[in-house]
């Protein structure tokens, strides 16, 4: 039954890296709200494609989403679309994006991230295994069945959004408005959106919730020079380095009083799961280039990655970060930061005691200045039950395809609609990736190789056909 399916990916694997190359090429960043008409640009691309293999395609309204700055946006649209239905059959919807994580040449990259660029089997660009490469991989996956004359074994929907990477703004909404209608009939829900933990395929069963923030602090109504009032000042930078430097020990335990009472005890069974994960701890220091971890074992650098909280110190705007040696006070600055969150802390609960945290450090510090900290995203962490019929069938799918059994796993990053549509709408969610453990999501020089796309492109195949069976 898969053979021909395998072999017609196997022939248009040059056609596929080369769609995967036209969407790279769109420079769709969903961090700057100004840029946004290249998202909605990227939307359209995959609704056209859609349409093209026969797929109906709604563009639905996300509405609007107000700012930290406290200007309201209009959202890009979000695509829900599906193919011909037949009621005899399961009901799968594939949830992707097409948005990326900005890159820019001087970030370090060693090609341009907007041009696909394949080096020894490695396709490398922004996007391609976060999150367009798996996306076209699913489309391809249905085009094997249509170009095959097979039918294919479940009925398909798709939902594609262009806002992952900032939190899915909108989405959420949408979500509860579609429960009775376009959620109304699907039986499973499928997200590529992570990577395996190690060279061995893996679905995946958790995923951490995230919850940003900024932190602004407000000084002199210019930048000042530091010959002239520097020593007079108390500097918004001072103040800002005082509070991020309150937020972390230096064993990454976070500070932030009662922001990790609420975490999920580890059950024996949970951490059994860890043992026949096949991480391999030098290699990994080899492939993020550190000397070590925060932890000695396997078992506790994944936890750390997977189960228990982060915060992340990711940057500060205002500040002057170009070369050269510019002496001035700079008048405002905003730091950011993130802490990525695990059952059963809540993103609210967290955001407060952070507010209350950064006031009470602020107020030891009897600065003159303005301190304004305002939280996004507030994602929740979302959980599997692993007895769910759609972790066997991906487990038959990646023998089909690898002859392995799956790891599985959980992942650190967030996909902050995961719990909503479990929540909302009730239905089995499960991820099964492609993408390999060193494909650099966010970073410099992210990719994803041919094998794992075209492979994946397989395994996503068989996973239709796996899925029918169980139904
Ligand atoms: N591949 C998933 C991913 O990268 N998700 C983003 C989502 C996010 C969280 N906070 C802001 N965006 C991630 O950084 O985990
Ligand atoms: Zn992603
Ligand atoms: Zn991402």
């Amino acid at each position: 039954m898969l053979e021909p399916l395998f072999q017609y990916i196997d022939d248009h694997q040059n056609q596929f890296v080369q769609r995967l190359k036209e969407w790279v090429a769109i420079k769709s960043d969903s961090g700057d709200h100004t840029k946004w008409g290249e998202v909605e640009t990227m939307l359209n691309m995959a609704a056209e494609r859609i349409k093209k293999m026969g797929g109906k395609v709604e563009l639905a309204d996300a509405g609007t989403h107000q700012l930290p700055s406290g200007e309201t946006v209009l959202l890009p649209p979000v695509i829900l679309a599906e193919f011909a239905k037949d009621p005899k059959k399961a009901t799968l919807c594939i949830y992707g994006h097409v948005d990326v994580q900005p890159a820019k040449m001087e970030d370090g990259w060693a090609t341009d991230p907007f041009n696909l660029t394949e080096i020894k089997g490695n396709l490398y660009g922004r996007g391609a295994t976060d999150n367009k490469g798996p996306v076209l991989a699913w489309l391809h996956a249905v085009e094997s069945y249509q170009a095959t004359k097979k039918e294919i074994p479940v009925n398909i929907k798709l939902i594609i959004e262009g806002l992952e990477e900032v939190g899915s703004y909108g989405l959420f909404k949408l979500i509860k408005k579609r429960r009775d209608s376009f959620f109304a009939d699907v039986d499973f829900i499928v997200i590529s959106d992570n990577v395996w933990a190690t060279t061995t395929p893996a679905l995946t069963y958790g995923t951490r919730g995230s919850s940003y923030f900024f932190v602004e602090i407000e000084g002199p109504k210019l930048d000042l020079h530091s010959g002239v009032y520097g020593g007079s000042i108390q500097e918004p930078m001072a103040d800002l380095i005082a509070l991020l430097g309150s937020l972390l020990d230096h064993t990454g335990k976070i500070q932030v009083v009662g922001v990790s009472d609420d975490v999920t005890p580890l059950t024996e069974d949970e951490r059994k799961l860890y043992d026949n994960i096949s991480f391999d701890l030098e290699e990994m220091k080899n492939v993020v280039g550190v000397k070590h971890f925060l932890q000695d074992t396997k078992e506790e650098v994944l936890m750390a990655r997977w189960r228990y909280p982060s915060l992340s110190i990711h940057g500060v705007e205002g500040a002057f970060s170009d070369p050269g040696s510019k002496t001035i006070i700079p008048r405002k600055v905003t730091g950011k930061f993130s802490i990525r969150q695990v059952p059963n802390m809540d993103p609210p609960d967290v955001e407060r005691k952070v507010k209350e945290h950064l006031e009470q450090v602020f107020s030891t510090l009897n600065s003159p200045n303005r301190l304004k900290v305002t939280a996004t995203v507030g994602a929740k962490p979302w959980v599997a039950n692993l007895q769910d019929s759609q972790y066997v069938a991906g487990q038959k799918a990646v023998k089909d395809v690898f002859g392995v059994e799956p790891e599985f796993i959980r992942e650190g990053s967030t996909i902050p609609i995961a719990q909503t549509f479990q929540e909302e709408t009730g239905k089995s969610v499960m991820m099964l990736p492609i993408s390999g453990h060193d494909d650099g999501e966010h970073s410099q020089n992210e990719k994803i190789s041919r094998y794992n796309y075209i492979e994946g492109t397989k395994l996503f195949a068989a996973y239709f056909y796996e899925l029918s069976l169980l139904h």
